[in-house]
């Protein structure tokens, strides 16, 4: 793919710090729907507020918004960057006030080609403590494409129609993430990844018909809804897949259903019926 070997960067590690931040935990819950309190642990996720890969002065990002490429991460020479997924494990919560520490292990760099041309995975493990014990492991996923050709200039189009929810399942719940959530969740996570508020460079540059609604938020919608679902769970595991996007104003159907006692497959569905995440729960029986 390139003449730079990529696989030098595996085993690249940083290790970043920070005290876990009930006030935004607090925000994150407000977003949600939910009275936020910034005394109570954080929500599984919550680490996902912390540790901002794009904490970094205006001139070191690149032109989607992040981080440039090439220097912790690899400089992958395919620009359309996406979330793909998760794979986390809760050890223990994470209490406001706490000593969070991250550390970051580039575990593998590879190269498919799928359908829409070539991917390179990125999977990074994200070991995290709190007051110097085993809170969560992160193993995330990121996905890089190809550029793509434009229409005329720009991709953009309306939001697809709302369809029904699926059946099958033991519980629905239905979601409309708009601008202004998208926009809340990237000043959350400090994610400058463009194609979350940009919506001239994301119909224009990134070929998309608008703006994309973050992987991690949909998964953080789809588990929010498992635990309001289930409020005595005792959520030890999450892993999901980002199969197809979503856009700003579309109606997601989140469902699940128990599959074997403890584990839950989740999805969120887009409209017509595509899997956009499909994710798996599991809880402490
Ligand atoms: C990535 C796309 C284009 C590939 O779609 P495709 O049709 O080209 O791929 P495919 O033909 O289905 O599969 C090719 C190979 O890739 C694998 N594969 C395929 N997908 C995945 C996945 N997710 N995770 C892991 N592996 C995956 C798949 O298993 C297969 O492997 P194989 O050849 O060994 O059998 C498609 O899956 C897609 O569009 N997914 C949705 C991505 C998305 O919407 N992410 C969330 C929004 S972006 C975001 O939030 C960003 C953020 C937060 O700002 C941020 O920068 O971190």
């Amino acid at each position: 793919m390139s003449e730079t070997n990529l696989q030098d960067w595996v085993g690249r590690t940083s290790t970043a710090f920070e005290t876990a931040d009930g006030e935004r935990a607090a925000r994150l819950a407000t977003l949600l729907g939910h009275d936020g309190d910034p005394a109570a642990p954080l929500f599984p996720l919550g680490h996902w507020l912390h540790f901002s890969e794009d904490d970094v002065p205006m001139s070191d990002l690149g032109a989607d918004g992040h981080t440039a490429l090439g220097g912790f991460m690899p400089p992958v020479p395919l620009p359309r960057r996406m979330g793909a997924g998760s794979k986390l494990e809760f050890h223990a919560p994470i209490l406001p006030g706490q000593t969070i520490e991250r550390t970051t292990t580039i575990e593998s760099i590879t190269e498919k080609t799928g359908s829409t041309g070539p991917l390179c995975f990125v999977v990074l493990r994200h070991e995290i403590t709190a007051d110097g014990k085993p809170a969560t492991t992160d193993r995330h996923t990121i996905v890089y494409r190809e550029a793509t050709s434009v229409p005329e200039g720009s991709a953009a189009k309306p939001p697809r129609p709302d369809s029904l929810a699926p059946e099958g399942w033991d519980w629905t719940r239905s979601v409309r993430p708009n601008e202004v959530m998208l926009f809340r969740y990237s000043a959350l996570t400090f994610n400058s990844h463009r194609i979350h508020y940009d919506h001239p460079y994301v119909t224009e540059v990134e070929g998309y018909p608008g703006l994309v609604t973050h992987g991690p938020l949909t998964a953080t919608l789809l588990l929010d809804a498992f635990k309001s679902t289930h409020p005595e769970a005792a959520v030890t595991g999450y892993r999901f897949t980002a199969k197809s996007p979503l856009f700003a104003n579309e109606q997601i159907h989140l469902v699940g259903r128990e599959t074997e006692p403890g584990v839950h497959e989740l999805q969120a569905v887009a409209p017509g019926g595509k899997t956009a995440i499909a994710a798996t729960v599991v809880t402490k029986s």
